[in-house]
């Protein structure tokens, strides 16, 4: 038997739609995988009840499938399903670094993320690896159709989770199909910052280069209250807001002494349109880890 620990991930990061990822250093979900003649699953934890066990229809399946290990994997959930926090990449990673392990496949980290990605691909439709590339490898990822480049970076962070789903096949439909020459030209400007940013892990540079006027805005209108906490966490002190992943969870960069302030702002503009809300006051981490 092996068991992975692999953590949550915020996508896009504002202005890197479908290609930034950051490793979160909590929530994590915990995949132990043993040998076996079919692959068959069992959920617990935090929103097991909405996570089918079907191979077919669980992230986890694919990902034993595309690497021919069936297996009977158990899922222990600590990461919220339909959270934008790669809630069903978590589970892809782990089972591909465990199941990479158990049968000895010998593939490199970065060989493992488009076989995650299958898992994606189940869920949302499309096997984009923004989520599974920092859950597997850790800290900030570029994941482009011929492999990843990641930075070490430990940028401080909050992501603020309110109490409502929002599916990524749902938030995928409403990404315009075309953007203007001039949002292009500002989300290249944006993208690069960031990267830079993480690259000095310098959190002024992040902030400013999650500003984002194509794929955000449309998203915002699904989550009730996005200006109101977007605009409490910049007056807390973060560096930059923006929507973490697909959503609904909201993520702030923002300087380690401040996260506690952020935190509170947020949950309380949630909580002025009665939403109710939770916040993790983490920083960018480290990928999966293996516990024999
Ligand atoms: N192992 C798994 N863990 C979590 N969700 C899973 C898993 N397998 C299948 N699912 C399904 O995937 C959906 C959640 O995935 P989705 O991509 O919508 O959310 P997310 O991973 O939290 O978001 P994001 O990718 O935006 O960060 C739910 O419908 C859930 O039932
Ligand atoms: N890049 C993906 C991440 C969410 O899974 C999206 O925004 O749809």
């Amino acid at each position: 038997m092996v068991t992975v620990r692999a953590p949550a991930t915020s996508a896009n990061l504002g202005s890197g739609y479908d290609v930034f990822g950051a490793a979160l250093g909590r929530p994590a979900d915990v995949v132990r995988v043993e040998k076996a003649d079919r692959t068959t699953i069992d959920v617990t934890g935090v929103g097991s009840q909405y996570i089918p066990e079907d191979p077919e229809k669980n992230t986890v399946g694919a990902v034993a499938e595309a690497l021919e290990a069936p297996a009977h994997i158990e899922i222990d959930k600590g990461v919220r399903p339909a959270s934008g926090l790669g809630s069903s990449a978590a589970s892809a990673a782990a089972a591909a670094v465990g199941l990479n392990e158990l049968y000895g496949r010998g593939l490199t980290r970065e060989e493992l993320v488009p076989i995650a990605a299958e898992g994606e691909a189940v869920v949302s439709g499309a096997a984009h690896a923004d989520n599974v590339a920092p859950s597997i490898m850790g800290g900030f990822t570029i994941a482009r159709h011929d492999g990843v480049t990641s930075v070490d970076a430990s940028i401080p962070l909050v992501t603020c989770l309110p109490e409502v789903v929002i599916s990524t096949r749902d938030a995928r439909k409403v990404v315009p199909e075309t953007a203007s020459m001039t949002d292009v030209v500002e989300v290249v400007g944006n993208a690069s910052t960031l990267a830079v940013g993480m690259a000095r892990d310098d959190p002024a540079l992040v902030g400013r280069g999650m500003e984002d006027a194509i794929v955000t805005p449309a998203r915002a209108e699904l989550i009730t209250g996005y200006a109101a906490v977007r605009t409490a966490a910049l007056e807390a002190g973060a560096t930059g807001v923006t929507i973490s992943g697909a959503g609904p969870a909201i993520i702030a960069a923002c300087r380690e002494s401040d996260r506690r302030t952020i935190a509170s702002a947020m949950i309380d503009a949630f909580a002025e349109v009665d939403v109710e809300a939770r916040a993790y006051q983490t920083r960018i981490g480290g990928g999966a880890t293996v516990f024999e």
